[in-house]
């Protein structure tokens, strides 16, 4: 059952929880001793190291790796809609298939009414400015049209939450604003639950309600820093606030202990 915490549900409950990897009997921690707990709607970014383990992580919240301790809840409070829908860095949309088709995907094989699937897939190509590119296949499209594909589809499916792992590091520096604007636009209209990944402080800042910074390999929680930046959200602006530079530096400290000298040879 969901409790309430505060006034805000419970989505995933985190306890303890750790994954080893054992390859021809050398185990290999990714990360450890891990508890968190993630509430419904709010906007998480996991952030740390390479190597620490968020890929893993956010592998295991999708059930596509599991723990090998601790335990881990996530409450599907709408068995007929998708529990999770995965943002990958690239490589995530099908090339045989249409924008269009990529989009509508999802809600096919829920077999979600056939008026309805024009409804939201069209929806979703107005909000990420895909008009133009609705009937082109991948292959010619740039990165970013193809990022939008990837985040048209997730939403367009209305999982109940989003796992996002660096959608936007492959982009450059201008196409990825334009789309971390674009994403914190789309989710602050339906506020689903995300879990981004992200090595950009200033990407984690201006994006998520809560920053999990990791330890060196193997991670742990490092510090949980809540972002109580004010939203509606624009990076112009709130870079150049107090407040925005202030937690970045703080963020930036506790960062540079983890990827510092001691580290490098891991
Ligand atoms: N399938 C696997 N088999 C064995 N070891 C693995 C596997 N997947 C990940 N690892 C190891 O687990 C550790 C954490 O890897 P992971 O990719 O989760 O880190 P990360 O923080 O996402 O790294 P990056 O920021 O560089 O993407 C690494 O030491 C990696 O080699």
């Amino acid at each position: 059952m969901n409790e309430i915490a505060g006034n805000k549900q419970r989505k995933i409950e985190i306890e303890g929880l750790g994954k080893t990897f054992f390859i021809r009997k050398k185990e290999i921690t990714a990360f450890h001793d891990i508890s968190l707990q993630i509430n419904e709607g709010e906007f998480w970014c996991f952030a740390g190291p390479s190597g620490c383990g968020k890929t893993t992580l956010l592998r295991v919240l999708a059930g596509l790796e599991t723990a090998t301790k601790g335990s881990l809840e996530i409450i599907h409070n709408d068995q007929s809609k998708p529990l999770n829908a995965m943002v990958f860095q690239e490589h995530a949309i099908f090339p045989w298939m249409t924008v269009w088709d990529n989009i509508a995907y999802g809600l096919k094989n829920r077999k979600v009414e056939k008026d309805a699937i024009k409804r939201i897939v069209d929806e979703y190509i107005i909000k990420t400015g895909l008009e133009k590119f609705a009937y082109s296949y991948p292959h010619q499209l740039s990165g970013g049209m193809r990022q939008r594909v990837s985040i048209a589809r997730a939403f367009a499916n209305d999982p109940e939450m989003l796992l996002m792992d660096e959608p936007f590091a492959s982009l450059d520096e201008q196409n990825r604003l334009i789309l971390q604007q674009e994403l914190i636009q789309i989710w602050e209209e339906n506020r689903k639950t995300v879990v981004f990944i992200t090595h950009s402080i200033d990407e984690a800042l201006f994006l998520s309600d809560h920053i999990m910074l990791m330890t060196a390999h193997p991670g742990t929680v490092k510090k949980i820093y809540d972002i109580d930046l004010p939203r509606p959200r624009n990076m112009m602006e709130i870079r150049k606030t107090q407040d925005f530079m202030r937690l970045f530096s703080t963020i930036w400290g506790e960062l540079r202990e983890e990827v510092g000298p001691k580290h490098q040879s891991q």
